[in-house]
């Protein structure tokens, strides 16, 4: 396979160029030096195996009972994928060394950001009491905006390691993740982390995990996952505390549960299955339930982080296949495959993420709507919490509108588009999803319901047919100091909040729970709780439905024109107040133009807000007297790349962050 690969690297340098460039780290000229690394780098990134790695192994002699499946959670930053680098390394799954830093964070904007977006799954081979065991982990996310993919990490596991930064104890974060866990009926192994940090102080950490979890605090492990103090009790608590996965029968007909996937240019679709019952091996015709199509397997593995093929993948095991499948529409995270011409009760799959804001999608220019939309088919396969609908703007042209789990799940999807599919696209105003009762909706035709939901601007009914409007909430988990407990309150309050319980975790610490809408939360609320309280405070939320509200439409118009893709859906009470912010975050963000610009908020067309950009000629040459044509040529290419990265609306150009921006207070 490696040398296969290595020949085809050869005979087309170009098209290696391209993939390195792909892998970023490793993009570079010069075919003739780097021809060894650049084979490995392709291997690493999309998941090969190394030349002279490729060794098939075979884990049917591992039965179920020394099989663990477990996932690492956490706050985010409390040191999971750390932990997961130092578990690799005391296994032999890599080997120890510098560069081992959160090797599971494998994708450019996980390394870039420094955060965990994307549920990474490794077998380990570790032996305790001379017996071999196979375990499988999975280093999950910790931001909340990809909690999706910690509850689907579970539904694939029998346990948990639960990570408590010994300096910060326990978080928000931390509570939503343990109950979690604690409503799915899974083994929870308890561990303070960064005892190494001067100022830790695990005892404190302990016993707030006691208070809130009822944890046996003589049971909870004590360990530096940077230094690598003390990592193999976690090892052996996890064997001895987690159960194997005894509801999987090898003896039944296969039935493999698609829990991830992801595309691969040359291999298609690649699954990634928890087997449930049976076994899977390499020239087994297996069928979709959900598809119905039938596919030959070509290859089966684990994932040691890089795909290493295996005989067989049998009941209670984690791993990928190769089934050439083709169209990223084929191999959906939660289907269940069997073999053909068996008859299998399908497994339950995944509940469906609920997307939790929506904003537009477009190309940059409508020729590239054929790229983007075979990038975001690609890109959904391996994020499946993303929902997708085709939606068209007078402006924009064609596009897509998205629903993402948050405002950071929606920077990232647009960035992993950009890098991994070179698609750069111009993102509109994000917005929650509303509700609204409509009057006599049987006689209106477009309406099918009496009740619809509002997933943007440009499907704000006319408030004369609404009989009601609704909004949803979040219940938020604030967890802060007491000293600045006050203030936390009244930034609830002024986010039209309202406070259920506060609880002290321990004599310095509070818990405060409270129902907020969620177009409070979701844009900056989290960076306000976080200036407030000197970064100390931590904020998780959780779905809590919808309550009655009061809405209107705030429509921005630029030169006196409608432009339907600034506009916001806005709380009655807060349209004049977000009206002016809007309007001057504009004048601030909308490069002067050749003529002057007139930015005005109105609500059913009153006039609520203005503000002004003065007209300007910008000519780039002028300091330049004379001189080396070169220079004046790189300062006109350099204004025509900046001029490319707007968007014309209304005649007036704007840059792309514009439409995100003008959501922030
Ligand atoms: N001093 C010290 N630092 C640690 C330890 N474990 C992790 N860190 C540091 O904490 C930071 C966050 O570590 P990560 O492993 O990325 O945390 P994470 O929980 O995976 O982060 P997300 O996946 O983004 O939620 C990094 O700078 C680590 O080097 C530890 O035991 N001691």
């Amino acid at each position: 396979m490696a040398l296969r690969g290595f020949q085809f690297l050869q005979r087309d340098w170009k098209k290696t160029k391209l993939i390195c460039e792909l892998c970023s780290q490793h993009g570079s000229n010069k075919w003739l030096n780097h021809k060894s690394y650049r084979l490995l780098s392709v291997s690493r990134s999309h998941g090969a195996r190394p030349p002279g790695a490729a060794e098939t192994l075979d884990v049917s002699h591992i039965p179920l009972e020394r099989t663990r499946n477990f996932s690492i959670i956490a706050h985010i930053d409390h040191g999971k994928s750390t932990l997961a680098d130092r578990l690799l390394e005391i296994t032999g799954t890599i080997s120890p060394g510098e560069g081992n830093k959160q090797v599971l964070d494998r994708l450019q904007v996980e390394q870039e950001r420094g955060i965990t977006v994307k549920a990474q799954t490794a077998s380990l081979f570790y032996t305790h009491n001379g017996e071999e065991y196979l375990l499988n982990l999975i280093d999950t996310p910790g931001h909340v905006d990809f909690s999706y993919e910690v509850s689907r990490s579970l539904q694939a596991c029998q346990g948990v390691v639960l990570l408590v930064d010994a300096n910060k104890g326990v978080q928000a974060q931390t509570v939503a993740n343990f109950f979690l866990a604690f409503t799915s009926d899974l083994a929870i192994v308890s561990v303070v982390n960064k005892i190494d940090l001067k100022n830790a102080d695990p005892d404190r950490a302990i016993a707030q995990m006691q208070r809130l979890f009822d944890c046996d605090p003589d049971k909870v492990c004590r360990i530096s996952a940077k230094l690598g103090t003390n990592v193999q009790s976690v090892l052996t608590a996890v064997i001895e505390d987690i159960p194997p996965p005894s509801q999987c029968r090898r003896d039944e007909p296969l039935r493999a549960l698609i829990f991830d996937s992801w595309f691969d240019r040359y291999k298609g679709c690649v699954p990634l299955v928890a087997v449930v019952d049976g076994q899977l091996a390499a020239g087994d015709v297996i069928v979709s339930s959900q598809s119905g199509q039938s596919y030959e397997v070509r290859e089966v593995g684990l994932l040691r982080p890089q795909e290493t093929p295996a005989t067989q993948l049998c009941a209670g095991q984690v791993g990928y296949l190769h089934a050439n499948i083709r169209t990223a529409t084929e191999a959906q995270v939660g289907d269940t495959l069997y073999l053909k011409g068996q008859s299998v009760t399908p497994l339950a799959g995944f509940r469906r993420a609920k997307p939790m804001v929506y904003a537009g999608v477009y190309p940059m220019d409508q020729s590239q709507v054929p790229n983007l939309r075979s990038a975001i088919e690609r890109l959904t396969l391996n994020d499946s919490s993303v929902s997708v609908q085709v939606e068209s703007s007078a402006a924009l042209g064609q596009g897509w509108r998205l629903g993402f789990l948050g405002l950071l799940h929606m920077d990232v999807f647009t960035q992993r588009l950009q890098q991994e599919y070179d698609s750069e696209v111009v993102v509109t105003s994000p917005s929650v999803p509303y509700k609204a009762k409509i009057f006599g909706a049987k006689n209106i035709k477009k309406y099918r319901g009496d009740e619809i939901e509002i997933n943007g601007p440009a499907q704000f009914p006319d408030v004369m047919i609404v009989s009601e409007f609704m909004e949803p909430m979040v219940m938020g988990t604030i967890i802060t100091p007491d000293a600045y407990f006050g203030a936390v309150q009244a930034l609830v309050m002024e986010r039209r909040g309202h406070q259920s319980e506060a609880t002290n975790i321990d004599n310095e610490r509070i818990m405060v729970r409270a129902t907020m809408p969620l177009s409070e939360v979701v844009v900056d609320f989290y960076d306000e709780l976080k200036s407030l309280t000197s970064g100390y405070a931590s904020f998780d939320y959780e779905d809590a439905g919808y309550e009655t509200t009061n809405l209107s439409k705030l429509v921005i118009l630029l030169n006196g024109e409608p432009v339907e893709e600034l506009s916001l859906i806005v709380h009655t009470s807060r349209a004049r107040s977000i009206g002016r912010a809007v309007c001057a975050r504009l004048a601030e963000s909308i490069p002067r133009q050749m003529f002057s610009v007139a930015i005005q908020a109105a609500v059913g067309g009153k006039i609520l807000a203005r503000a002004d950009v003065k007209a300007l000629k910008k000519d780039v040459l002028a300091k330049c007297y004379g001189g080396d044509i070169s220079r004046k040529m790189k300062l006109l290419k350099r204004q025509a790349e900046g001029k490319r990265r707007m968007k014309r609306i209304a005649n007036i150009d704007i840059p792309r962050e514009t439409f995100v921006k003008v959501l922030k207070r």
